[in-house]
């Protein structure tokens, strides 16, 4: 039997950032991926097909926009194929970094299999070898939640998994979920030319958002889609054309929607299933694993990292989780993670940006100190140059300054709001970055400006630090 000092089950992005960091130090690892290559959602249903198919999507939104006002006449359907070679395109570019081969080279023993525990310390790769580890790394991800809906087996639905290799443009798609998901592919689903209605049970989209950038992002993707808020589906069934026929009730009143492809995206379950975990007795956190600070599970040589565990079901989350991993599992540290200077970033147009806490999250924990700093796009010139003035930046301090959250939805967000990061992250108070230079006109100013705010309110606004100032500037004039 082969003997490891780390084995990963799971070679997406936590996997493969901990079997990378680890090899790196000598230590002897076995990756085991069950699909023919690593690379995980991300590589393969997630983050680059869908961003991919959003970037195609909006190169034909904004050729569609500039012709209509410039008088240019655009004639003819746009060619699905060319979106979908494109997502193929990305991936393919992408994949040889997250290569078995890649790997291989790097020294770790990458098996191809399902991987499940037999006992604490031995891993069986389904119909293969079992393989003992000293320690083991759970990095085996989440797949599509599939709501419990009547009739929805029946017919032909599409989730992550399966929307990147449809070849032809659906007509109509409605799409279940309006998370991060469902929105980004129904705007990219949109602008491509489909027909799109998403139903959410919530009441608004983007409900872990601070509420005041919702309204935002809602008004943007109205021009593009139709929303059922309060949205409960009832029954599927097939029609006898092809298309799909939906019975939906939202606050009491019935509705029916026909529609020729149905998208799921009502969330992920992680996948902690099918992996023995019963067997070992690993505590659990409904169906996440349960983890320390350190990111050991209730069995201290075995961590989890990813999305198999609760808080932050991102990749960049995925690779932090996974750096910490390596630290304690390869040296014995017990660093422990923290999600306080982590962002997430929703590609949809306007881009939606999330830093620490939201508004409402300030007022509760914070009280009085909370201090709201927001500028709107139209106050920054290079949105008002681009003619895309649609959006806000909003910084949440405490009294002295220092940020407790940034928020922005606009244009590029995810781009130049990310200095927020470094600075929350180096702990620098708001005003520090009036002090770092900004060229003209970037779309960075967006930030700058709050800070300007920072300083009005500061000095001009009859606090002390204004009155010592005007005392000084009248006694030297
Ligand atoms: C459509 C979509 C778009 C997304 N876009 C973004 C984005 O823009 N930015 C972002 O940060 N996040 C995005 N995410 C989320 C991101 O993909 C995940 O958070 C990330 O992939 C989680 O990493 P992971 O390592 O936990 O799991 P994964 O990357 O999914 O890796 C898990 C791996 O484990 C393997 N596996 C599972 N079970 C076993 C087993 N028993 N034995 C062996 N192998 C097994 C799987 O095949 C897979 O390769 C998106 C997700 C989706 C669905
Ligand atoms: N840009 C990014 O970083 C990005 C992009 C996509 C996904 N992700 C990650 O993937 C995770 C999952 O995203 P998601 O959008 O699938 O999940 P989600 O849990 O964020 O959103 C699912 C939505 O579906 C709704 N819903 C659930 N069941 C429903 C039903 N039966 N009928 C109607 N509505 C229903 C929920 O109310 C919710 O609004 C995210 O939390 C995020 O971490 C990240």
């Amino acid at each position: 039997m082969k003997s490891y000092d780390l084995i990963v089950i799971g070679g997406g992005s936590g996997g493969l950032t901990v079997a990378a960091g680890a090899v790196g130090f000598g230590v002897k690892v076995a990756l085991i991926e069950k699909e023919p290559e690593p690379g995980g959602d991300c590589l393969h249903i997630g983050c680059v097909p869908s961003k991919a198919l959003i970037a195609a999507a909006k190169e034909l939104h904004t050729a569609k926009k500039a012709a209509e006002a410039y008088g240019l006449e655009l004639k003819g359907e746009a060619n699905y194929l060319e979106a979908y070679r494109r997502v193929q395109a990305a991936k393919a570019a992408i994949q040889p970094h997250d290569s078995a081969e890649r790997f291989r080279s790097m020294g770790v023993d990458v098996f191809q299999g399902h991987g499940q525990f037999r006992d604490k310390h031995h891993i069986e790769i389904k119909g293969g070898e079992v393989l003992y580890g000293k320690r083991i790394v759970i990095a085996t991800g989440s797949r599509a939640a599939i709501p419990p809906i009547d009739g929805l087996q029946d017919v032909d639905f599409l989730t992550n998994e399966s929307v990147f290799d449809i070849k032809a443009l659906p007509e109509s798609l409605v799409i279940i979920g309006a998370g991060p998901v469902g929105l980004e592919l129904a705007q990219a689903f949109a602008r491509l030319g489909s027909k799109v209605t998403v139903l959410e049970r919530g009441s608004q989209i983007l409900n872990k958002e601070d509420a005041e950038l919702v309204p935002y992002a809602q008004a943007a993707l109205e021009k593009e889609m139709s929303f059922v808020f309060k949205a409960s589906v009832k029954k599927v069934e097939p029609m006898p054309d092809g298309r799909k026929r939906l019975w939906i009730e939202r606050d009491g009143e019935k509705l029916q929607l026909e529609t020729h492809a149905i998208l799921i995206a009502a969330g992920r379950r992680p996948n902690t299933d099918r992996l023995g975990l019963l067997t070992i007795g690993i505590q659990m956190d409904g169906d996440h694993i349960a983890v320390k600070k350190t990111l050991q599970t209730s069995i201290p040589h075995i961590y989890a990292v990813g999305d198999v565990i609760k808080p932050y079901p991102f990749t960049h989350a995925a690779g932090m989780e996974g750096k910490i991993v390596v630290g304690n599992a390869v040296f014995g540290l017990k660093r422990k993670v923290s999600y306080d200077h982590v962002p997430w970033v929703i590609y949809t147009d306007p881009e939606i940006f999330h830093l620490g806490i939201t508004e409402e999250e300030a007022r509760k924990h914070v009280g009085d100190e909370v201090r709201i700093y927001k500028v709107t796009l139209d106050h920054v010139d290079r949105f008002i140059t681009d003619r895309n003035t649609e959006g806000i930046v909003k910084v949440i301090t405490d009294r002295k300054g220092r940020i407790l959250g940034a928020h922005a939805a606009g244009n590029g967000a995810g781009d130049w709001m990310q200095q927020a990061v470094f600075m929350k992250r180096f702990g620098h108070k708001l005003p520090a970055i009036s002090h770092v230079v900004h060229p003209y006109p970037a779309r960075s100013e967006a930030l700058l400006k709050t800070a300007d705010q920072y300083w009005r309110d500061k000095l001009f606004q009859g606090g002390i630090a204004g009155r010592i100032m005007k005392a000084y500037v009248k006694w030297f004039r």
